[in-house]
């Protein structure tokens, strides 16, 4: 069943409208995990709920413990919880995104406040800001579809049960024990799941997602002297931490992106005839991804190669250094302690706990080999498992009709290369078939400088949500 056509023109006359809800969600600077932004994160968890209740939903903020940031011990941000609708015989949806977001300070390089929604002065369309696809565009867009059926005094033609945690961009914690100890009460009777936090391959193709890989994030810790050193004074004397460290990172992973932790490579599961035929069946250009990186730096030639190193394959990224001197000018310091961070992205047979078993082994013997006094820790901060759902089910049939409505074409059908951990804990826990539902594209650019959605895809991505919905409430579910 299409969408209520005063749906779509209600998104269509209200765009202005929209884009200001946005502009307010950005201008909350929601990071996670951070000290400085504790208070941010929970006024943008207020900012939903008292948002959600004027759409009429049926609202609680619900506390799920607390964690260390550093060495102080805080509340975790809050789970946001909403349901409208308890009709028996409608379809019970659940809905997921988040509301933190990743750190971003104007000096990363963004052309402007990265907690101020900019639309591009050349009219391109692109809304920039923190957040703006990753997840709060997506987020707003469930709203926007709330506040054009309240507008209408349209009824939703599923029960919708939404859930907005605040923690995704740092392990999503204790997440899973709030799903497992709700699972009979608020969870109780949803039939599918959505998740919008991910982005289309390139920039024209809408996709389902039926994949993503998992994450092991790790630190390695190396700690010598009992404070900083001078290098003039000291240099040449002493085993020094960032040598330590740099050596054992350089071991890693190799330039052109081979992991070097022995028995990874061994684990990926052989590439099927099958798999090959669904990969070359992608609307995929290797300018795409060089339009999203803005640079000709792909590690093959190949477009197949390429979708595959994204998607199935597992990969290796160095992060950074905690600890270490990066600020301008010439300090000359020997710095007594340095932590680096790296994380690999899991794929089928490449676990949290067989992978975490072959990097530590190997970190400590690379580190042995130096024949340094210095300290090593290496330990893995957290981990998500890689998870492929059953493309086939009428929950992506319904998304699929819905893609073809608002965009008159076919989806692509992708596995994400990102991750979204609690993915795996819904469907798991819950025994959910869930979509993952892209909104942004794939040159919105998130986690990095100048993050942005298109505004077509923010206005044509709340159309989406709700003609998904109307789908669903239609679909035969054999
Ligand atoms: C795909 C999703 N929007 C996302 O960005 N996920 C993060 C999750 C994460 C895990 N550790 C830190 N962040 C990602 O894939 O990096
Ligand atoms: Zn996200
Ligand atoms: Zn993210």
């Amino acid at each position: 069943m299409a969408a209520n056509p005063q749906f779509i023109k209600y998104v269509d006359d209200h765009q202005a409208d929209f884009i200001d809800r946005l502009r307010q969600a950005v201008e909350i600077p929601s990071v996670s995990g951070n000290l400085d932004y504790v208070k941010d994160v929970e006024d943008m968890a207020e900012f939903l709920v008292k948002q959600l209740t004027s759409l009429g939903v049926k609202v609680e903020k619900r506390p799920i413990g607390s964690h260390k940031i550093g060495e102080t011990e805080v509340a975790l941000p809050p789970v946001v919880i909403g349901e409208i609708g308890n009709d028996p015989k409608k379809v019970n949806l659940l809905v997921y995104g988040h509301y933190d977001v990743q750190p971003a300070l104007k000096e990363d390089g963004w052309d402007y406040d990265p907690f101020k929604l900019t639309p591009d002065p050349n009219g391109s369309g692109r809304l920039y800001g923190r957040g703006s696809t990753d997840d709060k565009g997506p987020v707003m867009g469930w709203l926007n579809v709330l506040e054009a059926h309240q507008k209408l005094g349209l009824e939703l033609p599923v029960n919708l049960k939404m859930v907005f945690e605040g923690m995704e961009e740092n392990g999503s914690e204790n997440l899973d024990k709030f799903i497992a100890s709700e699972k009979d009460k608020f969870f109780k009777g949803v039939d599918v799941m959505c998740i919008s936090d991910n982005y289309w391959l390139d920039t024209k193709t809408p996709c389902l997602t039926y994949g993503l890989r998992g994450i092991n994030y790790y630190e390695i810790k190396v700690q010598g002297p009992a404070r900083d050193l001078h290098s003039g004074v000291f240099g040449g004397t002493i085993h020094e931490p960032m040598t330590d460290l740099i050596a054992v990172m350089s071991k890693l992973v190799s330039p052109s992106g081979e992991i070097l932790v022995p028995g990874i490579k061994e684990l990926i599961a052989p590439v099927t005839a099958d798999e090959q035929a669904k990969f070359e069946k992608i609307h995929f250009s290797l300018q795409d991804i060089e339009g999203a990186v803005g640079a000709q730096t792909t590690l093959s030639n190949d477009t197949v190669t390429t979708l595959m190193g994204r998607m199935r394959n597992p990969s290796l990224s160095l992060h950074g250094i905690e600890g270490a001197f990066y600020a301008p000018g010439s300090k000359t310091v020997i710095p007594a302690a340095v932590k680096g961070k790296f994380s690999i992205r899991l794929v089928p047979n490449l676990g949290i706990k067989n992978t975490t078993d072959l990097v530590v082994k190997y970190v400590q013997d690379e580190f042995a080999k130096l024949g340094s006094k210095n300290k090593l820790d290496v330990y893995l901060t957290h981990g998500g498992e890689p998870w492929i759902a059953d493309p086939n089910h009428y929950n992506y049939r319904a998304a699929h009709k819905a893609t073809v409505e608002v965009y008159g074409q076919e989806p692509d059908y992708t596995r994400e290369g990102g991750s979204i951990p609690v993915t795996l804990d819904f469907a798991n826990i819950l025994g959910l078939n869930v979509l993952l539902l892209p909104v942004g594209r794939g040159d919105d650019g998130a986690h990095s400088t100048n993050e942005k959605i298109d505004t077509s895809n923010y206005i044509n991505g709340t159309k989406l949500l709700g003609s998904y919905m109307y789908e669903l409430a239609a679909i035969d579910k054999q």
